[in-house]
């Protein structure tokens, strides 16, 4: 069967959703992470959406956990923790969401780590060029930039590392951890946009550097406000343009979402946050979009916070208006 036609600004305006809960930590060190798509699920975010802001949701009703997927023996490579675990769960979350994509379905993705975003992106991207032939943008919310390569990397965190095999920037060969990505379910550094950054390792300060990347930093947000931050993004991302939205809940201040593998203070406002996700959802060009590193268990008098900002976020990038 043909992909249901979509509307020319890229949403499908059926309010198809498929929606992926992915309970995966090992992109990290500290568990907890893969416990947050059943507490956002049970805080009623699946229920509002359905109700709500009425989409209708493709959703198999379970977290994957990938247990046939753990590798017990499972090395570091190439400075990399868990290379083979990863690698594998990223690609079966890569079909995974191809499949919901491929539908003209929107895809949302609840973490896990954001290691996972190597699957969602790709399987989004690659969906998005066979269906509209085009290249899609990412917006990446986060105070990391999480394009280390695993050589430049300090923690072998697998988690700091996916924008740089999205990319190209790291790669190995087919068989090694990450060879499975092919040029089609890869983006372009030119349509890469990062907001809220503030804790960027040297290497990767080099790396953005060097390629070019479009950053807005806490810095940023401070001179300019979210407001014009938000139009020049978006201008850079051009309009009529696919946008995947990967938002990592530690882009907000820890006063917001303090229950987070990698907390750094001077962050994004709850509104802040919800504003980038409404200005994307303006566009009529999302796509898709991750919520990524809520862990339920850290921090548990802020736990509930932080999952209400994140059912938040995801609210507002799926269409939730305040009047
Ligand atoms: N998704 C995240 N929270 N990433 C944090 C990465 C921290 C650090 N830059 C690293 O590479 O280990
Ligand atoms: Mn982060
Ligand atoms: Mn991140």
């Amino acid at each position: 069967m043909d992909a249901p036609t979509i509307q020319p600004k890229f949403l499908p305006k059926s309010n198809e959703l498929g929606l992926v809960a992915v309970g995966f930590s090992g992109g990290q060190c500290k568990p907890g992470v893969d416990a947050a798509p059943m507490a956002l699920i049970e805080s009623g975010l699946v229920d509002q959406l359905k109700d709500d802001l009425e989409y209708n949701i493709h959703y198999d009703g379970q977290v994957h956990a990938y247990g046939d997927l753990i590798c017990e023996d499972d090395p570091d490579y190439r400075n990399m923790k868990k290379p083979k675990t990863v690698s594998a769960v990223t690609e079966r979350l890569s079909s995974q969401i191809y499949e919901h994509a491929k539908e003209g379905r929107f895809v949302l993705t609840l973490g896990g780590d954001h290691s996972i975003a190597v699957g969602t992106i790709s399987g989004t991207a690659k969906a998005i060029r066979e269906r509209l032939g085009r290249e899609m943008a990412v917006i990446w919310v986060d105070a990391h930039a999480d394009i280390n390569t695993p050589e430049t990397s300090d923690s072998g965190n697998i988690h700091g590392m996916p924008v740089a095999f999205l990319t190209g920037l790291a790669s190995d060969k087919p068989g090694m951890p990450f060879g499975w990505l092919k040029d089609d379910q890869k983006i372009s550094t030119k349509k890469l946009v990062y907001i809220g950054l503030r804790d960027v390792d040297r290497g990767e300060k080099k790396i953005l550097r060097e390629n070019g990347i479009k950053a807005f930093s806490m810095h940023d947000v401070d001179r300019y406000g979210i407001g014009k931050v938000m139009d020049m993004a978006l201008g850079w991302i051009g309009r009529d343009t696919p946008i995947h939205l990967s938002f990592d809940i530690d882009a907000l201040d820890p006063m917001w979402a303090p229950s987070t593998g990698t907390a750094v203070r001077g962050g994004l406002t709850l509104r802040e946050g919800d504003f980038i996700a409404e200005c994307v959802h303006e566009t009529g060009s999302l796509v898709a979009l991750d919520l990524v590193e809520v862990n339920p268990r850290l921090e548990q008098h802020g736990a509930a916070e932080t999952v209400r900002a994140g059912v938040s976020i995801v609210r507002c990038a799926l269409g939730d208006t305040l009047l």
